[in-house]
């Protein structure tokens, strides 16, 4: 068995996290909730999404995160951009990253962004090329890659024809996304078996949706075969307004945990985090959905 030395850690809480929750949350409290997280030693916050605030209310007002936030140097905060409009509104609020996102799956791509895949990509060929001449980095996203909650199953090729395309477009990396938190080891395994002989494995990024418990499984499998990137959310916030009962992103917390567990290095303090994780459950008045969290609340580790 070999794991990476390292793994990053792409924090999801601020955007695929409070994108689903009830409650709106006010811009000065996903302000802290970002400065917080970024305290905690993580690299990389995805802090918004430049989409149609009728489709998705939570991320209204991500340019005035954007501006409120401290930004400390050597932390990046990407956002989601689904087209020009959102590239523009971007640029103008000072963003220096990036994600165009699409589906492997036709029904997903319609109902989460109004248009076919095909049709996708001829947006997000817009969107890269004057992204790319702005200096921005631009990441890819691809949904659905272990099922779509109205196609059912998606072939590991579809995603590999997906993630392929998105980084020959000029995406510097591919995070691969069970939206619904399908996925089981064996065939996560398998979906990056084939992607990765498209992309390269340094590329990819593991997202996966912890619906059916099964995220940290996957990850422990997709980690033996290369993939070091990982998307997680504090407190395991969020889901997917496209995807109805989908549960959010694996928490933070329990994947530090299993990585310390692995002597795998992250730089993130999971003792800060936890407390982060608790503070953003109480601010939004819901339950903890990290295990590692919740022990660490009950034999008062923070
Ligand atoms: C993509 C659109 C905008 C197309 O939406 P549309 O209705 O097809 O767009 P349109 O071009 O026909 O424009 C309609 C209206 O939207 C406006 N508009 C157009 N573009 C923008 C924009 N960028 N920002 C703000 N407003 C915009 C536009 O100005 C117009 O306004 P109106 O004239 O009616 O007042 C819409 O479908 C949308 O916003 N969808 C939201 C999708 C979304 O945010 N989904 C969640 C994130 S994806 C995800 O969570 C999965 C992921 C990444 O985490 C990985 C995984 O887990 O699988």
């Amino acid at each position: 068995m070999s794991f990476p030395d390292q793994v990053t850690i792409v924090e999801m809480g601020p955007r695929d996290g409070l994108q689903n929750e009830r409650g709106v949350l006010s811009v000065e409290t996903r302000i802290s909730l970002i400065d917080r997280l970024a305290a905690c030693g993580l690299s990389r916050v995805e802090s918004g999404a430049f989409v149609s605030p009728k489709w998705v209310p939570q991320m209204a007002g991500s340019a005035e995160v954007l501006a409120g936030i401290r930004k400390p140097k050597g932390v990046r905060f990407p956002v989601l951009v689904p087209n020009l409009k959102g590239l523009e509104q971007a640029l103008e609020a000072g963003a220096e990253e990036i994600a165009v996102f699409g589906a492997a799956s036709e029904s997903f791509s319609q109902r989460n962004i109004n248009c076919s895949v095909a049709e996708s990509m001829d947006r997000f060929a817009g969107v890269l090329t004057a992204a790319r001449s702005h200096g921005l980095r631009v990441r890819g996203y691809v949904s659905c890659v272990l099922g779509c909650p109205y196609d059912g199953e998606v072939a590991p090729e579809a995603v590999a024809e997906m993630a392929g395309a998105l980084y020959d477009l000029g995406c510097y990396e591919i995070s691969l996304g069970d939206t619904i938190g399908v996925g089981t080891p064996l065939r996560a395994a398998k979906m990056v078996d084939v992607v990765a002989k498209r992309v390269p494995v340094e590329a990819l990024a593991a997202h996966f949706h912890d619906t059916y418990g099964q995220a940290l499984a996957n990850l422990y499998a997709v980690m033996q075969q290369g993939v070091s990137i990982i998307d997680s959310s504090v407190a395991g916030l969020g889901g997917c307004p496209y995807a109805r009962g989908a549960a959010g992103n694996v928490a933070t917390e329990d994947v530090l945990y299993l990585l310390q567990g692995l002597g795998i290095q992250t730089g993130v303090d999971l003792e800060a985090l936890a407390q982060t994780g608790h503070w953003i459950c109480q601010a939004l008045g819901r339950q903890n959905q990290s295990r590692v969290g919740l022990a660490m609340a009950d034999v008062g580790n923070y």
